[in-house]
């Protein structure tokens, strides 16, 4: 996040002197924006940032305990530069939270500068090489220019300028990053699907009739049910997350030209796109474990690892909860649009024929489903902006009555995402395969009817609320997805080798290419150090006296 970060926040003279510096690792630097007592909220940082004039340097401060950095990758031990944000003071005035660049170990000797207080935070669920650290400062001074003043300025004379043509400007980084880790959540998926899915081949378990062979457990209906969302869930996470990355560019290139209006349709679309993709990928990899039984549970599977390492995606750089809520809070402002008979922006224009105030008719057909997650949304949206509005009603203020209704609001921008990402899954594999052959597409239409039969069977509920579904055209799609299981198990191993993830990547004994599960699970078990000797010194010192009642 440091060099994205150089590259969004800074002056093109700051870049000509800090990028090179950075990209050559002359230095090496992190993100430090979360405290110990503050990380969603960022409004409520507590580090601060207050220029003396007569210096021409910024003195930064750490007044509480809770004000200490916390979290940054690398600040333990790792980094001598630290790109910080702190609340700006200056003539006596809070301007807010903005970036820095500080220099908190020495580039020769690499010891922490005066004033600086650094350490490691202690090991975690997962990401343990990494070492994450805190940070204090003591009056600690650094020059003026260290400010990063793409958005915002101070003057040498103290005076401050705002040059940002959008208040948020400075949240860029964790944007771009909300978007690369849609794509981050898809590689991990996939990585865990290629292994449970090469495994279930390999295992066999059982056998339905006593008298035959037992089977391979990727024969087993409940197991392609476990693990076939899991590669349709990657392919859709990888196209929805290329296209997020169009609209990235184009809002990018937009704001470049002055023009921010794009700006809160891609934080919208980003903020859920992150929120779904990491939960979705961390829960499906935990899945991928448990299909592959009391052997995913082994490190040497990779599939602990994987999920320590995703689940971790859910929370950082903006958490599951608060990110749909910020999407809730541009769904609520498209349905006031819609009401005031305003033009809509494109992903929520759906909106526009939602509220007749009638169900949906059910249709069965991939766009009807798509129609009716749609629908469902909207359903959801309408809904909650009610209670909004009762809660209003009955006199709370706004914020008030947006806290009560928070658990709807998330419902209805999950909503609102899923019915977003399978729109675009369908559209993308359409646009891809118009060349392709007959077979390739067959296969990939089966993998996105997969997802959406998966959904629409996960909501029937909703559905039930929100279209004209009956109980009979719930059982015939459910025995549509079971058929559709079937039809997909033939292709299964072909279709995750076709990730073309190597085995250094994988790092898997259950899921290498040669599937040779039994002799990899044996080499690496005689990798554990208890194998080293016959007799562990422990039975000399505990277990042999406790057997003799000499302890
Ligand atoms: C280069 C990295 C590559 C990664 C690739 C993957 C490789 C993975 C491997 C290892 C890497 C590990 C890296 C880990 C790095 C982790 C880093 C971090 O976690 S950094 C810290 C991240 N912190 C957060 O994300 C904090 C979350 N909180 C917020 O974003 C905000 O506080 C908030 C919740 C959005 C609220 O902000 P605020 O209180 O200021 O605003 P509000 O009053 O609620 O809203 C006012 C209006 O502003 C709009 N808004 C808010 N944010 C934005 C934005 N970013 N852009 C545009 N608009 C924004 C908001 O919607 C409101 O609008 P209106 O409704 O009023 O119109
Ligand atoms: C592995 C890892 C690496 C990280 N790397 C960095 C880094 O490099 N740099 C950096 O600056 N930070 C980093 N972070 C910190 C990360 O960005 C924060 O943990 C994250 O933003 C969440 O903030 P928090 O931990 O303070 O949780 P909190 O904000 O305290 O949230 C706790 C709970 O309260 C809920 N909650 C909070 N506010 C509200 C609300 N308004 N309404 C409803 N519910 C609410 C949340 O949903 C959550 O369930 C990292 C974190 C991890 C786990």
């Amino acid at each position: 996040m440091f060099v994205p970060t150089l590259m969004g926040q800074c002056t093109p003279e700051q870049q000509a002197y800090w990028l090179p510096r950075a990209l050559d690792m002359q230095i090496i630097g992190t993100y430090a924006q979360t405290e110990l007592g503050h990380g969603t909220f960022i409004r409520g940082l507590e580090t601060t940032a207050t220029y003396d004039p007569e210096t021409e340097t910024f003195v930064m401060n750490s007044p509480t305990l809770t004000s200490y950095k916390w979290w940054a990758g690398g600040l333990a031990k790792t980094v001598n530069y630290c790109i910080v944000v702190a609340q700006l003071y200056t003539k006596g005035v809070c301007h807010g939270t903005h970036p820095f660049i500080v220099q908190i170990r020495d580039e020769e000797t690499h010891m922490p500068r005066p004033g600086v207080k650094v350490g490691d935070i202690g090991p975690k669920l997962g990401f343990n090489t990494a070492d994450n650290g805190y940070l204090g400062f003591d009056n600690y001074r650094i020059p003026r220019d260290n400010m990063m003043m793409k958005n915002a300025q101070v003057l040498k004379d103290g005076t401050y300028v705002k040059v940002a043509r959008h208040g948020k400007a400075t949240y860029g980084t964790m944007v771009f990053v909300r978007v690369l880790l849609v794509n981050e959540a898809a590689f991990n998926l996939a990585k865990a699907c290629t292994i449970a899915v090469r495994y279930s081949a390999i295992r066999r378990q059982c056998s339905p009739d006593s008298e035959g062979s037992e089977l391979q457990v990727l024969d087993y209906s409940t197991q392609q049910h476990k693990l076939f969302i899991c590669i349709a869930t990657a392919h859709a996470l990888q196209l929805n997350s290329t296209w997020l990355w169009k609209t990235f560019s184009d809002t990018l290139a937009a704001i470049k030209q002055g023009n921010v209006d794009t700006l809160p349709e891609l934080h919208a679309l980003s903020s859920c796109l992150k929120a779904l993709s990491t939960a979705d990928a961390a829960s499906l990899i935990e899945q991928c474990r448990h299909a592959c039984g009391g052997h995913g549970y082994m490190m040497s599977s990779g599939l602990p690892y994987l999920y320590a390492f995703v689940t971790a995606t859910r929370t950082y750089e903006g958490d599951y909860t608060i990110l749909l809520l910020q999407t809730a809070r541009f769904l609520v402002k498209a349905y006031e649009q819609v009401e005031a008979g305003k033009p809509l922006t494109p992903t929520v224009s759906y909106l526009s024929q939602a509220f007749t105030g009638k169900k949906l008719p059910w249709d069965s057909s991939p766009d009807g489903i798509i129609r009716a997650f749609q629908a469902l949304a909207a359903g959801k949206l309408s809904s909650t902006v009610k209670s909004l509005r009762k809660r209003l009603e009955s006199g709370l203020s706004y914020e008030q009555a947006w806290e009560l209704s928070t658990i709807q609001l998330n419902g209805a921008a999950e909503a609102h995402c899923r019915a977003v990402m399978s729109q675009n899954y369908k559209s993308e594999i359409e646009r891809l395969t118009v060349n392709s052959s007959p077979n390739v597409k067959l296969v990939l239409q089966q993998l996105y009817k997969v997802y959406l039969y998966y959904w629409a069977l996960e909501r029937t509920g909703d559905l039930l609320l929100y279209t004209s579904i009956s109980e009979s055209d719930i059982f015939e799609l459910q025995l549509r997805y079971e058929g559709l299981l079937k039809e997909i198990r033939p292709n299964a191993v072909g279709i995750v080798d076709a990730f073309d993830l190597r085995d250094e990547v994988l790092h898997s004994a259950l899921g290498s290419y040669d599937g040779n599960v039994y002799e990899r699970l044996m080499a690496e078990a005689q990798k554990s150090p208890l194998n080293a000797e016959p007799v562990n010194q422990t039975f000399h010192t505990y277990l042999k006296p406790m057997m003799k009642g000499k302890l």
